[in-house]
């Protein structure tokens, strides 16, 4: 595809804090559209993993970015995959969480990611999830959203998803290490958690799943007829 047809793709960016419910919200938007799904978060959890196995620091910002252009992955079927390794559930882990939020703070990295982040808009569209899916990623997004709650009914909701999955967890441990990581992504230098002047912000404390969906396929219609 040249670079015009690929600026026709239609993308939807979905930006917010850790557990505001990006990730599920993005994937079933995806589904009901039959468009392709990023989940950029991932991306920089592989780079903390993979850099964690290899023995570089999440402080050496150069041997980062360099280790991000030899990076083997791959997304399949539901699976993440590491050099033909499943990682999908290694880069879960509280301290694959933090090493993310780590890497992501050095531009070298980001860059460096930039184009395997943009290579995932395909026909007929995308629906792109992270932190500047909207204000770097994919500035010309067809819709914008910002997506939120509150920190607390988001670390009910981590907690939540903890438990079902049988790990053990401490709510207010999960408090502190979202309220860390949100500092983190919102005060870097480049690239911080945002909300992008043309993002719609939507509010979900008070919004079950289903509704949060329906608001952002009501928004893409909206935008569609522009
Ligand atoms: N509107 C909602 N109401 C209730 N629960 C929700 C809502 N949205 C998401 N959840 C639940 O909250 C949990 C966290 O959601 P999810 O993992 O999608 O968040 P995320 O923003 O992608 O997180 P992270 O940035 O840390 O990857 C999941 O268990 C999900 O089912
Ligand atoms: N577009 C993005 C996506 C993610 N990050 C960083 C910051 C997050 O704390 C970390 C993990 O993301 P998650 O899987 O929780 O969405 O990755 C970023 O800087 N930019």
């Amino acid at each position: 595809m040249t670079d015009m047809q690929t600026s026709a793709v239609p993308v939807i960016a979905i930006d917010g804090p850790s557990a505001s419910g990006k990730g599920t919200v993005a994937q079933r938007v995806a589904k009901a559209l039959g468009y392709h799904y990023l989940d950029s978060g991932a991306i920089y959890r592989i780079a903390a993993l993979a850099a964690l196995r290899r023995g570089i620091s999440w402080q050496d910002e150069a041997a980062l970015a360099k280790l991000a252009q030899e990076l083997d992955i791959c997304f399949l079927d539901d699976e993440i995959y590491l050099d033909g390794e499943i990682i999908t559930e290694a880069v879960r882990t509280e301290e694959i969480s933090r090493g993310a939020s780590e890497v992501a703070v050095h531009p070298a990295l980001r860059r460096a990611l930039l184009n395997l982040q943009q290579s995932f808009r395909k026909a007929p569209g995308l629906v792109a999830d992270g932190r500047d899916m909207a204000t770097v990623v994919f500035p010309d997004a067809q819709t914008k959203i910002f997506l939120t709650a509150s920190a607390e009914v988001r670390a009910e909701r981590r907690y939540k998803q903890l438990i079902e999955k049988g790990i053990h967890a401490n709510l207010a441990e999960i408090l502190q290490d979202l309220q860390t990581r949100d500092a983190r992504d919102s005060q870097r230098a480049v690239a911080p958690l945002q909300k992008s002047e043309s993002a719609r912000l939507l509010e979900t404390s008070d919004l079950s799943i289903d509704q949060a969906v329906e608001a952002i396929l009501d928004y893409s219609r909206a935008d569609a007829g522009k």
